[in-house]
């Protein structure tokens, strides 16, 4: 049955190779470069300019470079490496594994014979390690321009046509830069809420977040998305009193419920608080605290809360200011984000947009397979993206991470589906190492087995979750993955084991 499986598998790679397939279109395209881009080497006009220097942006500047054309990447934080690197994804996952390692300490070492007779936060010193790993990567980002001969010119950039864009440098002064191509790939910023001025010291956005000089005795969180348990939970393990406040009935209103409930229940182990439905009404920065005024999200009695720093993360927005869209008449949807079409191209011909200033989820690693499809597409090749197979990770303790469907999706599609589960409470290495909590859930189609969604609650979920993409992204069934052999013992045995139980039964529970 599984041979069979994996055989009918392997004759539809096969075939897709010749049939109109995006995905393998792409990967069979890497050869035919149309040699008809001319390079415009001895002008000063570029193939490509890329406004902004994140991971959508240096990726692609980097890509195109590799594909043979003239490229210059314009960025204006005076480091490469966009939200990502300097005030995202990378400082904020230096804090967890540290502020982990603290909690860790603290809470489970003695259970493993390791004993201290006492710990202690250093946090200037958690806060350098912090800034080392950014510093070290964004200078890494310059290296690469220079290896791949990207031209690095720092500034802010604006239009003043669809194939001119002028720098305001740093140090005053400004430089137009041609291009026959131009990717805008300026990011997000933060979603300011009415009535709250963040400034960074006791109502902070995540990057304040990043950068406190004081573990804060209670830290009020608006919004339990991404960065609100990201954040919250650095602070809640080094010792602050975290409370929660969610207008949504639920955390992460995107995951899988399941999943979710029990990702809030461990969350409330870790002594974190939610206030769900809950909306904070005002903020008031006058006394030694900050007083919130807060109300039930559909209206009622109104009460309030203090805290000594307040974190503002109820999403962000595209950032285009001072870009000059409106000069070269680019399009952008109600809420701010450039409209592109399947290629990337926005509606004036030679501007492109890529990332989070786009459609689809605001995510580092969306955004570097936006950069190298778009530039595939400028060089004349293929790209593709499918942003329903992006992995979305939480960065907690443990970590949820998911791809394709949540089971709520699937009910509302109306497709007849099953689901196999596993707890880690059954999984080996998980007991051996006392890191037990979390499950593995899989959604597949009832008829063919295809799997449709994974979420996974689990210490190192974020890797865990890879092996589940590839599968969705190659069309597999759950019985693939359950007659695949893992090794033992691993964490990844409890996804074999989830698969078992998706379309027959799991061995070890
Ligand atoms: C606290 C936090 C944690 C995060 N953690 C993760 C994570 O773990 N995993 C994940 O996948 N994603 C994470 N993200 C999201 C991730 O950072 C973004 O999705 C990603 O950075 C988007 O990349 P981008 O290239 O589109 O934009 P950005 O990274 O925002 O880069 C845009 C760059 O353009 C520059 N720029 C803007 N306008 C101009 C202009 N006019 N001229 C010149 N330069 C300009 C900006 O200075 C910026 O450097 C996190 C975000 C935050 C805030
Ligand atoms: N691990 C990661 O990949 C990671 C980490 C951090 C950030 N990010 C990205 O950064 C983006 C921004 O993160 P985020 O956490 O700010 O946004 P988010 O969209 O993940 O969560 C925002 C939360 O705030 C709630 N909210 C909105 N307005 C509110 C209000 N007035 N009062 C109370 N709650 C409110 C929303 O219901 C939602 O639950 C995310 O889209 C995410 O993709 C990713």
């Amino acid at each position: 049955m599984a041979m069979a499986s994996l055989a009918r598998r392997k004759a539809s790679l096969l075939l897709s190779k010749n049939s109109s397939d995006a995905a393998f279109r792409y990967s069979l395209s890497l050869t035919s470069f149309s040699r008809g881009f001319a390079s415009s080497s001895g002008s000063d006009e570029n193939d490509v300019v890329v406004v902004g220097g994140g991971p959508g942006g240096y990726v692609a500047a980097i890509k195109a470079a590799q594909l043979g054309l003239k490229t210059t990447c314009i960025e204006k934080r005076g480091a490469l490496g966009g939200t990502c690197l300097n005030v995202g994804c990378i400082p904020s996952k230096a804090l967890l594994h540290s502020s982990h390692m603290y909690h860790e300490a603290l809470h489970s070492f003695a259970n493993h014979g390791v004993k201290f007779p006492s710990v202690e936060v250093d946090l200037p010193a958690m806060m350098g390690q912090k800034d080392k790993a950014v510093a070290n990567l964004t200078r890494g980002i310059e290296g690469l321009f220079k290896k791949n001969k990207v031209n690095y010119v720092k500034g802010y950039g604006k239009f003043i046509s669809p194939s001119e864009v002028t720098v305001d440098g740093p140090e005053g002064g400004n430089t137009v830069v041609k291009g026959k191509n131009i990717i805008i790939a300026t990011g997000s910023d933060v979603k300011f809420l009415p009535g709250i001025t963040i400034d960074e010291k006791r109502i902070v956005s995540s990057t304040g977040a990043l950068a406190l000089t004081e573990i804060p005795k209670k830290l009020v969180v608006i919004g339990a998305g991404y960065i609100g348990l990201e954040m919250g939970s650095v602070w809640c393990r080094l010792g602050s009193e975290v409370t929660v406040v969610e207008f949504a009935p639920e955390i992460v209103p995107t995951m899988d419920g399941e999943v979710r409930k029990q990702f809030q229940r461990a969350l409330e182990k870790q002594k974190m608080k939610f206030m769900l439905k809950t909306k904070v009404v005002s903020v008031d920065t006058s006394g030694d605290v900050v007083k919130l005024t807060l109300e039930p999200a559909a209206g009622g009695e109104q009460s309030t809360l203090e805290a000594d720093v307040v974190l503002v993360s109820a999403g962000r927005i595209p950032f285009t200011a001072g870009l000059g869209l409106d000069k070269i008449g680019v399009e952008t949807d109600k809420v701010g984000r450039i409209t592109v079409n399947e290629r990337f191209a926005t509606n004036v011909p030679g501007v492109f947009a890529i990332g989070d200033v786009i459609p689809g989820p605001m995510l580092a690693h969306k955004a570097e397979e936006d950069g190298v499809a778009c530039v595939e597409f400028i060089a004349g090749k293929e790209g593709h993206v499918d942003y329903d197979m992006v992995p979305g990770v939480v960065y907690t303790h443990p970590e949820v991470a998911s791809v394709g469907k949540t089971e709520e999706q699937v009910k509302t599609l109306g497709v007849d589906y099953r689901v196999g589960k596993f707890p880690f409470m059954a999984n080996s290495r998980a007991k051996a190492i006392d890191d037990a909590e979390g499950i593995v859930k899989i959604v597949a189609e009832k008829e063919t087995d295809k799997i449709l969604g994974v979420h996974i609650m689990a210490p190192n979920a974020g890797e865990l979750i890879h092996e589940a993409v590839l599968a969705l992204q190659y069309g597999a069934s759950s019985e693939d993955i359950a007659r695949t052999c893992h090794a033992h013992p691993t964490m990844s045995e409890a996804l074999k084991e989830a698969a078992m139980a998706t379309y027959d039964k799991p061995i070890h529970i």
